[in-house]
């Protein structure tokens, strides 16, 4: 759309009058809501739907993309910074996560923020959050979210589901081979200037089984990749599969734990995968056999772990996540992080990394695109495809041919009637186009109208808002 959009950019649009956007904003706008709710609701569309509006864009100026202030959290990729700052948005960007005081004072006053695994967006975070209308996860992870609660209040939460797949399914293959191989401790040793050749306990992974709990994106490209060296593939996964390969499935976690050499967690942080690796399960698990965790912290026991390794049952183990960790860089990983820091610390044959899988180069760039991308088309036109926690809701986009159209967007509570509330006010007007679908308890609705004037645009906004179903009214024009 922007490409065949820009093309009008040298049309002779009259500038807009900034005096009554001031006045139309204050009244209708984003942060001066009296009702306190999440009100971006006047909100102006970006530059290619202001050129494609023509007579209307003459006379208003509401609100325009460089009004959209959007916060970067945990060192969003610069790509997709950059889109953002492209559309004219006001881009703050920060480098690691923020305590949660801090985070609130600052979320209070953006329209979009962008996040990865560590912020942590609880209700009390979102509660403050007065102009927020959508959250943008450039991860896979939305655990770090209550999306629950973001919806509810109309914000939409996107995420990347599966750009850093590939590279945290590489990262495993790495640990895999460097467990068998004890390489950890062997470069630990001649780090110090100790020159320790050995071959006892070292082995190869081909034909070895390797045990993934978790088949989705990561533990299926997973899979593909440890055939390929030969191995043998089980899976436990909480729904049927398709195997990739060769591959199995399992029908119990305990079953793939009897058989395994290599145990490797894929599984999201949900109550049921907390401690779903636990001493129970490491005592199911084969003598001498090895442990990865590169999902969440919360997935593995480690106090039980480390009492595993101590005693022999387990060979080896390497971990990327950990119950708590740090929203920076820094000499963080101590036992006021987690009590048992340097415990782990002190063990042989485990790979303790921070929180790496996704954190390459390729896996950055095309999250950073993926998610701005999906963030641009949520602010400027209201589409909710790929969304985590809204019903996913689409119209095309207005072309040139549709002068003086506005998109409405109601999101609303879904209970009987609002339908018949929400077409007695568009209904006087010709809808061109209308979507609207549910997810549990909300409902989002879509629709393009045509031929309205100001006034009409106004009174649109201003009757929506006033249904009791209303959660969220957006006017885009
Ligand atoms: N270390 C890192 O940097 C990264 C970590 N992750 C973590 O990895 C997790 C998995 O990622 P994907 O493979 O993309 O997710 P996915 O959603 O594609 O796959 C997860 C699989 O786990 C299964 N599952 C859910 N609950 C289960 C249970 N109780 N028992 C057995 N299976 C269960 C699901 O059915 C699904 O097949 C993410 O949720 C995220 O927390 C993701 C990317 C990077
Ligand atoms: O994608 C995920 O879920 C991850 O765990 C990666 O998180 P990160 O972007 O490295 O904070």
């Amino acid at each position: 759309m922007n490409s065949a959009l820009d093309a009008t950019e040298g049309i002779d649009i009259e500038p807009p009058s900034t005096d009554l956007a001031r006045r139309v904003s204050s009244s209708l706008g984003v942060s001066t809501s009296p009702t306190g709710f999440h009100t971006p609701s006047w909100t102006k569309s970006g530059s290619p739907l202001r050129a494609a509006t023509g007579g209307l864009a003459k006379h208003l100026k509401p609100f325009a993309t460089e009004d959209i202030k959007i916060l970067l959290l945990e060192n969003v990729n610069v790509t997709g910074q950059g889109l953002l700052e492209a559309q004219g948005y006001q881009v703050t960007h920060l480098k690691s996560a923020l305590p949660e005081d801090e985070l609130i004072g600052k979320i209070r006053d953006v329209h979009v923020i962008g996040i990865r695994s560590k912020t942590k967006l609880t209700a009390r975070v979102l509660r403050e959050a007065k102009n927020l209308i959508v959250v943008g996860c450039f991860c896979i992870g939305t655990n770090q979210v209550d999306t629950q609660y973001a919806a509810e209040h109309g914000i939409a939460v996107f995420n990347s589901p599966f750009s850093n797949s590939r590279s945290v399914a590489e990262l495993v293959i790495a640990e895999i081979i460097s467990l068998a191989r004890q390489l950890g401790d062997r470069s630990n040793e001649l780090h110090k200037g100790t020159w320790n050749k050995v071959s006892n306990g070292c082995w190869e992974i081909r034909g070895k089984t390797l045990g993934i709990i978790g088949y989705g994106h990561i533990g299926s490209q997973l899979s593909v990749l440890a055939e390929a060296f030969g191995m043998t593939v089980i899976y436990y996964d909480a729904v049927n599969l398709m195997a990739l390969g060769t591959a199995k499935q399992v029908p119990t976690l305990e079953a793939l734990l009897r058989a395994a050499d290599f145990v490797t967690c894929h599984v999201p942080e949900l109550p049921e995968t907390n401690n779903l690796i636990s001493r129970k399960e490491m005592g199911d698990m084969k003598d001498g056999s090895y442990l990865i965790n590169a999902s969440r912290g919360s997935v593995i026991d480690i106090p039980a772990l480390i009492d595993a390794m101590r005693s022999g049952k387990l060979a080896g183990a390497a971990l990327d996540v950990y119950p708590a960790e740090p929203g920076g860089n820094g000499d963080y990983f101590t036992n006021e992080l987690n009590s048992w820091a340097q415990d782990l610390r002190s063990l042989k044959n485990i790979i303790l990394t921070p929180h790496i899988g996704g954190s390459t180069e390729e896996a950055q760039s095309a999250i950073g695109i993926e998610v701005s991308t999906a963030l641009i088309r949520y602010v400027n036109e209201g589409t909710t495809l790929g969304a985590v926690n809204m019903p996913e809701v689409s119209l095309r986009s207005l072309t040139m041919d549709e002068p003086n159209h506005v998109r409405v967007i109601y999101i609303h509570r879904n209970i009987p009637g609002v339908l018949r509330g929400v077409n007695a006010i568009l209904g006087n007007h010709n809808v061109d186009k209308q979507m609207t679908d549910s997810r549990g308890e909300v409902a989002y609705l879509m629709a393009d109208i045509s031929g309205v004037n100001v006034a009409v645009i106004k009174d649109l906004y201003q009757r929506l808002e006033g249904l009791s179903s209303r959660i969220m009214t957006r006017v885009l024009y």
